[in-house]
């Protein structure tokens, strides 16, 4: 008998890399809730309502996930599919265009199979009034032919769980938000989770790191394990050219400043952010549609991917008459923060975090 075969861990991981969903991230999303590291809260009580799902052989509740990119929405509905041993069909807000696609989409359901919908909040009205009868009844309502000749018809659809995810929950309409009954947000993650996302990201990419080398990713990828896997594979490369054979502290922190992020997981990018408030604008409030055309980036660019992480850090903060740079912002670029009261007013009328505007 011939051995099989020897195989060696990256190799095949790149493969998986090109063929995987998550291009050249597939390889180390989780695929079990086991193997889904952080969001305690949101991962028991899907664990439990999993549960209960399959004792009594029934479609789970609708789930929606929210929380700022990066952080486990879309991995969470692949995994719920998994635990509930059902199939999986994935599809998003905008390509959903006409009430006939959704249609299609739930019709060609099986029982209790999960329909993921990315960025639910972009249906479009029309669509989404499709949506509540299927979600609450497992109806459809559909209108066939125009004009006086127009009928309306009732299909039955096998029960099914949505499950929807945004990055902007403000943006969702109230009744879509109600029809939900599992909503679970998703939060930056803490450091030491960080570090263990990264160590079983290591090990999967073949890659010999210490646990204060991962710590070190960890601390710098702002609460997001996207991030921590786009810095590790970078890490890896930067290292690998070097020839280091172990990624210790050092040698992470060395790569991640050549990458230009700082100690505190900024970048290059934040860095402008910041600096365009504190330098155009006095330290703000300025709005966010200015500061978009100052630094030629889009408004959801600012609010989806740059702002979370500065607010959460204490940096930002979000006042009804715009942004504005915190005193931890000033000192973070190396500034004394102005004590001017007209400012220490505005800071006091901060937003809470979770607020959208509308
Ligand atoms: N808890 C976790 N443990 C390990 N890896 C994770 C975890 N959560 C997310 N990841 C990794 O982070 C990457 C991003 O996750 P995912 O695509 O699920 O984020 P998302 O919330 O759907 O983002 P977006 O809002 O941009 O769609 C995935 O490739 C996955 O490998
Ligand atoms: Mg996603």
């Amino acid at each position: 008998m011939s051995p099989a075969p020897e195989r060696p861990g990256p190799d095949r991981l790149v493969e998986q890399d090109r063929i995987g969903i998550d291009a050249g991230e597939g390889s180390i999303r989780p695929l079990s809730l086991a193997e889904f590291i952080g969001q305690k809260q949101a991962r028991e009580n899907l664990a439990l309502f999993i549960q209960a799902a399959r004792s009594r052989n029934e479609a789970l509740d609708h789930v929606l996930l929210f929380g700022p990119p990066g952080l486990g929405k879309t991995t969470l509905a692949q995994i719920v599919a998994k635990e509930m041993n059902v199939g999986f069909r994935a599809t998003s807000g905008p390509v959903i265009a006409r009430a006939g696609d959704l249609a299609a989409l739930l019709t060609n359901l099986q029982p209790n199979d999960v329909l993921f919908i990315d960025e639910i909040h972009r249906l479009s009205p029309a669509v989404e009034e499709i949506l509540y009868p299927a979600m609450e009844d497992f109806q459809l309502d559909l209108i066939i032919g125009e004009g006086p000749a127009a009928r309306s018809v009732r299909i039955d659809l096998p029960p099914f769980t949505l499950v929807g995810a945004t990055t902007r929950s403000g943006l969702i309409t109230r009744p879509l938000r109600e029809r939900f009954g599992i909503p679970l947000r998703l939060q930056f993650y803490e450091p030491e989770e960080l570090q263990l996302i990264v160590s079983r990201g290591a090990r999967l990419l073949g890659v010999d790191m210490t646990a204060d080398g991962a710590l070190e990713v960890a601390r710098r990828s702002r609460g997001t394990p996207r991030i921590a896997g786009r810095l590790l594979r970078r890490v890896r490369d930067i290292c690998g050219v070097q020839g280091l054979e172990v990624v210790d502290a050092r040698a992470a922190d060395s790569a991640l400043l050549r990458l230009e992020v700082d100690r505190m997981g900024f970048d290059s990018m934040d860095r402008r952010y910041l600096r365009c408030i504190a330098d155009n604008y006095g330290g703000g409030p300025v709005g966010v549609e200015t500061l978009g055309a100052a630094l030629g980036e889009q408004r959801d660019v600012l609010e989806e991917t740059i702002e979370p992480f500065l607010i959460q850090q204490g940096l930002l903060q979000r006042t009804p008459r715009g942004r504005m740079l915190t005193d931890t912002g000033y000192r973070y670029l190396g500034l004394n923060p102005p004590a001017t009261p007209a400012r220490q007013l505005d800071l006091l009328g901060g937003l809470p975090e979770a607020a959208d505007e509308p």
